[in-house]
């Protein structure tokens, strides 16, 4: 069971509460993160519609949807890391520290250390023309404080850590004398110099092939398992995060649209867009081997449709979804739905399990 918050949910049964040394009972209850009506506008244009999202300490947090929807926008505002065209507001509270409109040496002092993000290329993080121990051992510096020999130790540590064979002699070696899957290691190694709370993962999987994928995804349970941080995994891939996450929030044209533990989405999504994203996945099993789209598209920004955005897509959609905004309402202890429709449990004889999402069996 869960005591629920306004922006998101606590206390899951399955989530192991971490609380640090020294840290009082009633702060270790606090979110980890809480994300408040964050609303992101790029030249006047709105494309973060007031999200609310709370990321408790040591849970995994899946973020879904179609392209475009806002899930790397959500975090790169939350961490300052938008063009200066943005207009940011709202409020992303990290423990008893406020993100939005913070000094650019706080942000930069919590990006790398207590929250750090990977994302789908590593060339994003790491320098081809640096060695890449180096580069682990100096965000070991920057954020720990350690200098020379204790650096490299702990350089070299990390990229045992996450299974880079040989790790004192490949120390010296350049990024591109790894392979794409090492690279991602060294990306995840250098993510974890800061020691973090939170890792916020950006379709890290997405660009490698099903063995590999497999490969970092265990290595992203395991080394939660043993450090106690807390990930927010960005996929476009339900299976994945149905391995790594405890909970997923739905996302669609700037907005969260459902949110709830993952076991409880695979067994019956109840927001007709949910729905959709698992029935666009082929499966074996239901004798299809085709997906079955979403009709139409996502609307563009500045062109969103008056009512629910999803609406213009949705079988169920009735005059009241053209007309307003769903918001989003708690319906059941556990899940959220921003929807005047939500569909019933009988409504999902076709969806995937979590079992075959885990396995692999019916996904493409
Ligand atoms: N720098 C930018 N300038 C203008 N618009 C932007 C910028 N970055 C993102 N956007 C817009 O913000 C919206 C949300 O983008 P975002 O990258 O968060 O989507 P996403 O859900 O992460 O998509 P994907 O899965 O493809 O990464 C999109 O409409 C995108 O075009």
């Amino acid at each position: 069971m869960m005591a629920k918050s306004v922006s998101g949910f606590r206390h899951h049964a399955l989530i192991r509460i971490w609380r640090p040394a020294g840290m009082q009972e009633g702060e270790a209850e606090m979110p980890l993160v809480e994300i408040s009506n964050l609303k992101v506008a790029f030249s006047g244009i709105e494309v973060l519609h007031g999200v609310d999202l709370a990321i408790e300490k040591g849970e995994a947090v899946g973020l879904v949807g179609e392209s475009g929807c806002g899930k790397s926008v959500t975090w790169l505002a939350a961490l300052g890391l938008l063009p200066g065209k943005a207009s940011v507001s709202g409020s992303v509270r990290l423990g008893s520290d406020q993100l939005i409109g913070a000094s650019r040496t706080k942000l930069e002092s919590i990006r790398g250390g207590r929250i750090a993000m990977i994302f789908q290329d590593p060339s994003s993080s790491l320098n081809p023309v640096i060695r890449a121990g180096r580069q682990i051992a100096e965000a070991v510096e920057l954020h720990r404080g350690l200098t020379g020999r204790a650096a490299r130790n702990e350089a070299v540590r990390l990229m045992e850590m996450v299974g880079i064979p040989d790790a004192v002699r490949r120390f010296d070696n350049f990024p591109h004398e790894f392979s794409g899957g090492q690279n991602q290691r060294l990306m995840i190694a250098m993510a974890l110099a800061g020691n973090p709370d939170l890792l916020i993962a950006d379709e890290p999987t997405t660009a490698l092939d099903a063995t590999i994928q497999a490969q970092i995804l265990d290595l992203l349970i395991s080394i939660r398992e043993e450090t106690g941080m807390a990930i927010v995994f960005i996929s476009h891939d339900l299976g994945a995060v149905s391995q790594i996450c405890e909970r997923v929030c739905v996302m669609y044209a700037g907005n969260i649209v459902e949110k709830c533990p993952t076991e409880s989405l695979f067994r019956s999504p109840h927001h007709p867009y949910t729905r959709g994203l698992f029935d666009a996945i082929p499966r074996i099993d239901a004798g299809r081997d085709r997906l079955v789209p979403i009709p139409g598209t996502v609307p563009q920004p500045g062109r969103m449709p008056g009512g629910c955005a999803f609406a213009p897509r949705c079988g169920h959609a009735s005059e009241l979804c053209h007309n307003k905004v769903p918001p989003l309402v708690a319906v059941d202890d556990d899940r959220a739905t921003a929807c005047f429709h939500p569909l019933s449990d009988g409504a999902t004889a076709s969806k995937p399990n979590l079992m075959q999402a885990q396995q692999g069996v019916a996904w493409a």
